[in-house]
Formats: C-alpha cells, sequence, structure tokens
C-alpha cells in the first residue's frame, strides 16, 4: 500500500449539487466510513426535521466543521485507496481557504471531480454565469489541474433516464470545453450519491451506461512527474534556531533537487551559503527533492539573511525577486468592483505580502484569452484580466509557465479571496 502513488484530490461543483452525498457514500461504500456512522449521522440528520437524507453528507460536514475549528492542521482529512493510488481528499471549495489553500500549495490537487446535479434546473444554475460549477472548473484550469472527472449525480432525482445524463453531459461539456479542458479526456459518470449508484458498484439501474464507476475512473488518472530536473526553489515556510544546531529553515521542495553539501543563494537577501544537512521526520537523509518537506541546516546564512516566504535556491540560477510583474487574474469575490490602485494582501507560495494592482492593462475572454477591453476601468466578480502588479517589497515569484508552483497567488482583502492569479512575466526585477 505504501508503495502506491499518491494524488490529492478535491471535490467541487454547485451548492447542493451533492458533493458530500456522493463523496460520503463513496467512502463508505468503500469501507472508509462505516455504516454506523452514516446511521448515526442519519439519526442526527432525522433531529434537525430534513429527514435522513443529509446523512451521507454530515460525513463530510461534520470534517469540514473539524477543519474550520482548526482541529486538523493539516489539510489531509480523508483518505482512501483505489487498487491503483492513494488519495487524499483535499479541501472542498466553499470552504473559504480552499483557492487560497491551493494557491500557496498547501494542498495541491492532482485531480478533480465535478459533481453537477442531472436536474434540469439544478444543472442550468451550476453551469450558467455566476454558478459555481463554473467558477470552479475556471479555478481548475487556471490553477493548473489537469485531470477532471465529472459525475453526473442525481439520476435516482431524474428516473435514471438515459435522456437527462445526456441533456446533463452536455451542458458539462460545454462548461468544460469552455474553460479550456479537451473534452476526450473528460469522463462524464451517471451516478446517484444518494443511492450508489456507479461509484463503487456498477449499478443495474443504468443499462444503457457502459462506462466506468467513479472508482474506476480514479484508477485512470495519472501522476504528473516530479519537477526534480528543474533549478532548485524550495520557498521558506518557517525559521527556527535551535541550539546547538543553528538555523534551520523548513520548507518543502517545489522544484529541483537539493544535497548536503550544496552551495546555495537565499532570495530576495542573496545570501551565500552551504547546506550542512537534510532532515524529513527526524530523519536524515543526503538529498531532498520536488514534492519532500524537510528541515535543514545551513553553515554561512545569518538568522537575518532568511525567513518565511524566502526561496532557497542555486547560486548559478537565484530564484526571481520581482519589484513588478504583470499577470493574468479572475475576480472571484467582491461586493462592487477593483480599480488600479487597490491594495489587497497577495498570497503566493509561502509569502503574504500587501501588493498594489497598479494597473488594468486588458481584459479578456477567461476561456479564449482574447481581448475583450483594453485598459478597463474597474473589474468585477466573473472578469479576468491582464494586471500589473507591485508588492509593496521586492517578493521572490517566478512566472507560471517556468515554475507553475511558484507562479500562482491569490489576493485577499477582509478575509476572503478577491482574486487568484498566476504570474505571466516580471516587468521589473530586483537584484540584492
Ligand atoms: N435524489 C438525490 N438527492 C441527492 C443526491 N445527492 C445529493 N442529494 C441531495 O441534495 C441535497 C444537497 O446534497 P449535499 O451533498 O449536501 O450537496 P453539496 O453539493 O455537498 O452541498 P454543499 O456542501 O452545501 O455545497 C441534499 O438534500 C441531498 O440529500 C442524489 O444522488 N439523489
Amino acid at each position: 500500500m505504501a508503495d502506491k502513488p499518491h494524488l490529492n484530490m478535491i471535490v467541487t461543483g454547485h451548492i447542493d449539487n451533492g458533493k458530500s452525498t456522493t463523496m460520503g457514500h463513496f467512502l463508505m461504500d468503500l469501507g472508509v466510513v462505516d455504516e454506523r456512522t452514516i446511521a448515526a449521522h442519519g439519526a442526527e440528520s432525522e433531529k434537525t426535521g430534513k429527514g435522513d437524507t443529509f446523512k451521507y453528507a454530515w460525513v463530510m460536514d461534520n470534517i469540514k466543521d473539524e477543519r474550520e475549528r482548526g482541529i486538523t492542521i493539516d489539510l489531509a482529512f480523508q483518505k482512501f485507496e483505489s487498487s491503483k493510488f492513494f488519495f487524499t481528499l483535499i479541501d472542498a471549495p466553499g470552504h473559504r481557504d480552499f483557492i487560497k489553500n491551493m494557491i500557496t500549495g498547501a494542498s495541491e490537487a492532482d485531480a478533480a471531480v465535478l459533481v453537477l446535479s442531472a436536474k434540469e434546473g439544478e444543472t442550468d444554475t451550476a453551469t450558467a454565469a455566476g454558478g459555481q460549477a463554473r467558477e470552479h472548473a475556471f479555478l481548475l484550469k487556471t490553477l493548473g489541474v489537469k485531470q477532471i472527472i465529472v459525475a453526473i449525480n442525481k439520476m435516482d432525482a431524474v428516473e435514471y433516464k438515459e435522456d437527462a445524463f445526456k441533456a446533463a453531459k452536455e451542458k458539462g461539456e460545454k462548461l468544460v470545453r469552455s474553460v479550456g479542458y479537451k473534452i476526450d479526456d473528460v469522463p462524464f459518470i451517471p451516478v446517484s450519491g444518494w443511492k450508489g449508484d456507479n461509484l463503487v458498484k456498477k449499478t443495474e439501474n443504468m443499462p444503457w451506461y457502459s462506462g466506468k464507476t467513479l472508482l474506476e475512473a480514479f484508477d485512470d488518472l495519472t501522476v504528473e512527474e516530479k519537477p526534480t530536473g528543474k533549478p532548485l526553489r524550495t520557498p521558506i515556510q518557517d525559521v527556527y534556531t535551535i541550539t546547538g544546531v543553528g538555523t534551520v529553515p523548513v520548507g518543502r521542495v517545489e522544484t529541483g533537487i537539493m544535497k548536503a553539501g550544496q552551495k546555495i543563494i537565499v532570495m530576495p537577501s542573496g545570501a551565500l551559503g552551504e547546506i550542512k544537512s537534510i532532515e524529513t521526520h527526524h530523519t536524515e537523509m543526503p538529498s531532498a527533492e520536488a514534492g519532500d518537506n524537510i528541515g535543514f541546516n545551513l553553515r554561512g546564512i545569518e538568522k537575518k539573511d532568511i525567513k518565511r516566504g524566502d526561496v532557497l535556491g542555486e547560486p548559478e540560477n537565484p530564484p526571481n525577486v520581482a519589484k513588478e510583474f504583470k499577470a493574468q487574474i479572475i475576480v472571484i469575490h467582491h461586493p462592487t468592483a477593483i480599480a488600479p490602485g487597490y491594495t489587497p494582501v497577495m498570497h503566493a507560495h509561502t509569502t503574504q505580502v500587501a501588493a498594489t494592482v497598479t494597473e488594468f492593462l486588458q481584459k479578456i475572454n477567461p476561456a479564449t484569452g482574447a481581448v475583450e477591453e483594453e485598459n478597463p476601468k474597474f473589474l468585477k466578480v466573473g472578469d479576468a484580466a491582464i494586471v500589473k502588479i507591485r508588492p509593496v517589497r521586492p517578493t521572490c515569484i517566478e512566472t507560471f509557465n517556468e515554475f507553475p508552483e511558484m507562479g500562482r497567488f491569490a489576493l485577499r482583502d477582509m478575509g476572503a479571496t478577491i482574486a487568484a492569479g498566476i504570474v505571466k512575466e516580471i516587468t521589473e526585477e530586483y537584484k540584492p
């Protein structure tokens, strides 16, 4: 089991299309959550006067509550296995930190399930402008989630009819294609999260469907190769001072390989040093590679020269530091509209910095990238644009093309994620 490759899976979809019910039932059928727990949730659900219709959803919602109270610190809140992979279900959207977590890499998703209701009215609302299925599909594409599976849910509510599936599938396809996915690569699976059809067990209620179950479709996913061949980038999460050991930064190697004995540079300070030792889970290791969470010991770097948000790399290919950059953003949430000069807080990898959106260069069609308006005066929810951003201090950032892991960001204000974005070009570099 330990040898199976690991995938992070995110479940998305419009409110009430059945994300929690579908995944709750799926986990029960897999034996991850037992029947007694579900029955208990059913009883709880009855008490609320909603009958037991929320019994499966409660599995997921209870997990959500736990997270919101901060009990589960790491985002890995439910784990399960298919025959090929080991999965972690990560932050569901709707949770207020979902977008930020996805962007800062706290919960990078390898694949996503989009749950779309087969009930005509619900399909339409979810996929229409302003619908969450649309918003989520957009974000998944923008943030580089390459694999997506669409579960057409609530088939029991449409009498398991093929026509109903086809109608919902058509709308789903249109949506997924419009945000830029190749439709041939996206499986559409008719399911009932409530009854359990085609989740883990192949149903007999839809003889017209010869495709895969949700679980089988999970086995068709692929694990992307780790970016070990790229230059080293290790964003710093925290820096500890340990008596007798010295400065011990911790972080995750995003790209490349880091070796004990290697010369390194810390940006933006430009301080040069050497890796003395590397460890993970209290075990010393000679080297670490992309994806590894590590602590390490540095020679020649003073505490003042390294802090959270800094990035460590090779002196011959130092991490980039921007005074200003050009980005593509999508406005996700704002009560009115944003205008040039807006200064929210930018979150990228491990860094947080106030940043001014100085110029709106072009409003673009979010799906095609076609320019819709030059120098727009304001941007509102759903708008995509090419803008210039100036952090209040030089900040380590990379272009999304070169280092996707380091080239995406969220703009947050008043506790909400206002926009998500990717870095197109560094327009003004900072050199220490
Ligand atoms: N008939 C039928 N109802 C379903 C199905 N799946 C979910 N529902 C119902 O749809 C409602 C919403 O389900 P949830 O699972 O809470 O939906 P959700 O997408 O997780 O909603 P949020 O977490 O609030 O965004 C509940 O009343 C469920 O019982 C299904 O397959 N068939």
